[in-house]
């Protein structure tokens, strides 16, 4: 049975101060104003910034088609076209297989974005963004994904209206994924592991994982973060615990690697390990379940032992659109899970009998923070 949460997003609301109130009305009054706009633009010390709010706005209205340029880039292999040298709308037709002006169109939209760079009349080259893209396998693979991501967006509100009572492209994805055998799991491990790179990198940078003897990542799918560690603390013994048809497509592993099957929800965790992760696990699950991996992690932990964190997490400074927006609406499409504070995790862990939670600063929180637990 889900316990009662204190946690989730019913938090009572309260009433802003009246200063607060007034001040953000009258604002909102004075930014809307086409008067204010009009001279704003043109005013000296106004001007830049009321350009650069113009162009975020424009931002929002036209994410979309901007999110479809990426994809058509991708999907079409025009990234990778580009990355090899100069190419011509000829060329470029022949080898995504489109007209020569839908070819053309692809590259200019993707120079706009940054992605493609006219080094010369009519000829592409990658652009900076492209080039950046381009190389990371993991955020090709996301683009990809986002297909099913789309599916569901394709219409918000009816998205949002049906509460999560209903199955969904991304929902059918992840349940296949983890409920069954074969081809499924080894699509969704080896999406996972594409994009696991930039995540252990961080958390490594982090945290110094070799302080400890006996190391267990959780729901560690085929194994990405562990063999990411392994080169970097040689003393480390290691174990992976997750779904057995997941751990069963688990190749190329260290040998000092233990594997170890098993449900979040219905086996107990191994003892013996003085640490352990969850990377890219708890925002997945609503919070019920969630405290059930919290209580087991802190069941199966010694004291003093650690239990390590590390996911994107909403409410942090500059990430925090990848948080609450991008994450919010791919955890409701997948309708399980939602992106946390490192606060509410802290509450969670303390709920859970862990008695220290301390947020470890990373470089890059917009690819994840960190939260060590300890009792
Ligand atoms: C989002 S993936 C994260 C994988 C990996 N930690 C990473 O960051 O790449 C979630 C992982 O949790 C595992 N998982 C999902 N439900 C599980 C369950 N009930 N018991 C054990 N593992 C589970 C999945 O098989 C998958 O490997």
């Amino acid at each position: 049975m889900p316990d009662a949460m204190p946690f989730p997003d019913a938090t009572p609301a309260r009433s802003p101060p009246e200063w607060r109130r007034r001040w953000t009305m009258w604002r909102n009054r004075v930014l809307g104003s086409r008067t204010f706009q009009h001279w704003a633009a043109r005013l000296p010390v106004f001007a830049t910034v009321s350009r650069h709010r113009a162009a975020r706005a424009f931002d929002l209205v036209a994410g979309f088609c901007y999110s479809q340029v990426l994809m058509g880039a991708v999907q079409t292999g025009l990234l990778d076209l580009l990355a090899k040298g100069p190419c011509d709308a000829d060329a470029i037709a022949r080898s995504t297989g489109l007209s020569r002006d839908a070819a053309t169109r692809l590259a200019r939209a993707a120079a706009a974005l940054d992605l493609a760079e006219e080094v010369a009349p009519g000829c592409w080259m990658l652009g900076q963004q492209g080039a950046a893209l381009q190389s990371n396998a993991g955020a090709l693979a996301m683009v990809r994904h986002h297909t099913l991501l789309y599916a569901d967006l394709a219409d918000p509100i009816a998205l949002l209206r049906k509460d999560r009572s209903e199955p969904t492209a991304l929902s059918t994805f992840w349940h296949y994924a983890t409920e069954a055998e074969g081809e499924t799991a080894t699509r969704y491990s080896h999406l996972m592991a594409t994009s696991q790179e930039m995540v252990a990198r961080e958390a490594m940078a982090a945290y110094p994982f070799d302080r400890h003897r006996r190391l267990l990542d959780l729901g560690g799918g085929h194994g990405a973060f562990i063999k990411a560690l392994a080169p970097a603390c040689p003393a480390l013994e290691l174990g992976i615990f997750d779904l057995p048809p997941v751990l069963s497509g688990a190749a190329s592993l260290p040998a000092r690697v233990a594997l170890h099957p098993g449900d979040f929800f219905a086996t107990p965790f191994p003892q013996g390990y003085d640490c352990m992760t969850l990377v890219r696990i708890l925002h997945d699950h609503d919070d019920d379940r969630c405290m059930q991996i919290l209580r087991s992690a802190r069941e199966a932990l010694p004291p003093g032992g650690r239990l390590v964190i590390a996911e994107p997490m909403a409410g942090v400074r500059g990430a925090r659109a990848m948080g609450d927006a991008y994450f919010g609406l791919y955890l409701w499409a997948m309708n399980s899970g939602r992106p946390r504070t490192a606060s509410e995790y802290a509450a969670m862990a303390r709920e859970a009998g862990f008695t220290r939670s301390q947020s470890l600063r990373t470089a890059m929180p917009v690819i994840t923070s960190v939260i060590v637990c300890s009792y």
